[in-house]
């Protein structure tokens, strides 16, 4: 703990003035950081993960400690942390993601000559970030947002979340002890304590922060949103937010397989305590004896499943408070509940299913709602157009999932193509639980799913999202980013007036 007290890069509710010096120090920290080569950006975030191994048992005990969840999840999400920072520095390396575009001058083009124009991506400066409580590894301290920004070439200012400080103090120095192993600017990352109310705003108000990255609630993303729009000088915040995670069950798929299906939806429902972000909260079957048989099985498979620890007391009355809204709407039915007791003192949270038939689900927004923790509603519809109401109904969602016969997609198509119109990524006969980090996942969606649809908080094209375009016209070739130059020294992968290549200009 004295070693984490000595920590230079990390500050506890700091004052205006102290907030004001480092909000300073990142800035100048980004002016370094804008100008390293990929090579050194990505020792750097190599340097991390080896850091944040090296803290052994300190990290995995306060990560448990802090957040309830059990060992296996948090080394598990350790190796997904690291793995996401190597991710990114091979991709920084490589160098290509730049997006570098050039069209060559034609000085004799009639009517008018042509310039030279290259462009590509830089950096945005000084990134603030604000960690999730349900992944305090791998969506916090040195999680996504944090490799992205900095893979970019931005400096991070860390909102640490209140739900787990020491674990986020933790990481921090090991990213204090990468930057100085590798050289990087001091104050390339650092870690401010407080409310989010007062530090986190204050940080997001400040006119050296040039973007935002969030995970986290609705209402505090909502927040951070607006705040960022009424500023002087608005800049983009990229929350990734609430997700019921519709899930449409093609009576088609419960011919066979109906208890499997309801085994692994109660895996999924019930995973982490239900505390995922792409946690199923909706499932839409067709009314019938097939869908009986299947509520059947989902509610004999939760009745297996122990109610477990959630984060903190906060979630868990979170949870036993939306919970309790979503049963006592009108037309709902609890169809399964796990058969032991929830443990309060131990801040359980019990795993339960209900239904409602698709009617009263449309006309009830909010049943259309998030509720955070195991907890799932069947929706049962009569017919297909009835279906396609019910999610016409719904708002932006992080993913949709549709299962089914491939044969049988062609009927639902206008249902799919619903689905499609408000989600971030679309699943085949699986599950929304377990986000796969690497290039082409999308995780992000529609308004609340996230607050722009275009971007993702995981896989290699986070780091779009803290960079930004620039055109050199006619500029000096001695000038020019080495990913510019004629010589193409970097060997990228460059548009070369309209054609794909790693050649260099003659
Ligand atoms: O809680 C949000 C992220 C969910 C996730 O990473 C996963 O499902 O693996």
């Amino acid at each position: 703990m004295e070693i984490i007290n000595a920590s230079k890069n990390i500050f506890r509710s700091p004052s205006e003035e102290t907030l004001e010096k480092l909000m300073r120090d990142s800035f100048l920290a980004s002016e370094e950081l804008k100008n390293l080569s990929g090579e050194r950006k990505a020792d750097f975030l190599v340097a991390i993960g080896e850091e944040i191994l090296a803290l052994g048992d300190n990290l995995v005990n306060a990560a448990m400690n802090e957040s309830g969840l059990p060992e296996g999840r948090i080394v598990g999400e350790r190796g997904r942390t690291v793995g996401q920072l190597n991710l990114f520095a091979d991709l920084i390396r490589e160098g290509s993601w730049v997006d570098a575009t050039i069209d060559t001058a034609i000085p004799d083009r009639q009517p008018l000559p042509k310039a030279d124009l290259r462009k590509m991506l830089r950096p945005l400066g000084v990134v603030a970030v604000f960690g999730a409580s349900n992944f305090p590894l791998a969506f916090s301290t040195a999680g996504g947002d944090t490799a992205s920004a900095l893979a970019g070439g931005n400096s991070v200012v860390m909102k640490a979340h209140e739900g787990h400080p020491e674990t986020s103090d933790w990481v921090a120095l090991a990213i204090q002890k990468a930057a100085e192993r590798t050289g990087m600017p001091e104050n390339a990352f650092t870690l401010v304590h407080g409310s989010g109310a007062t530090v986190g705003q204050a940080i997001v108000k400040h006119p050296i922060c040039k973007a935002v990255g969030f995970t986290g609630s609705e209402y505090a993303g909502r927040i951070l949103f607006d705040l960022a729009a009424q500023r002087k000088e608005p800049i983009p915040v990229f929350a990734e937010m609430g997700s019921i995670n519709p899930v449409l069950i093609l009576p088609e798929a419960l011919e066979e397989n109906a208890e499997d299906w309801a085994k692994t939806y109660a895996g999924s429902i019930t995973l982490g305590v239900g505390q995922f972000c792409t946690n199923p909260g909706l499932l839409l079957i067709k009314d019938g004896e097939k869908a009986n048989l299947f509520a059947y099985n989902l509610a004999k498979a939760i009745s297996d499943i122990a109610p477990a620890k959630m984060l903190n007391g906060k979630v868990k009355n979170g949870y036993d408070a939306s919970l309790a809204n979503a049963l006592e709407q009108k037309g709902i039915t609890v169809i399964g509940e796990s058969s032991t007791k929830a443990n309060n003192a131990n801040i359980e949270g019990a795993p339960t299913v209900a239904s409602v038939d698709a009617r009263t689900f449309i006309a009830n927004p909010e049943l259309h709602k998030e509720v955070f923790g195991p907890y799932s509603l069947l929706v049962r519809y009569t017919g297909e157009d009835e279906l396609l109401e019910a999610i016409e109904a719904l708002s932006g969602q992080l993913t949709a999932t549709v299962i089914g016969s491939e044969p049988s997609l062609e009927k639902y198509s206008q249902a799919i193509d619903a689905l499609l119109a408000r989600t971030g990524r679309i699943i085949f006969n699986g599950v929304p639980t377990g986000v796969e980090v690497c290039p082409s996942m999308h995780h992000g969606g529609p308004y609340p799913a996230s607050t722009d649809s275009r971007f993702t908080s995981v896989g290699t094209d986070a780091i779009k999202r803290f960079a930004r375009p620039v055109s050199y016209q006619s500029w000096p070739q001695s000038l020019l980013p080495d990913e510019l130059k004629d010589e193409n020294p970097l060997n990228i992968w460059r548009l070369v007036n309209n054609s794909l290549s790693t050649e260099k200009i003659n």
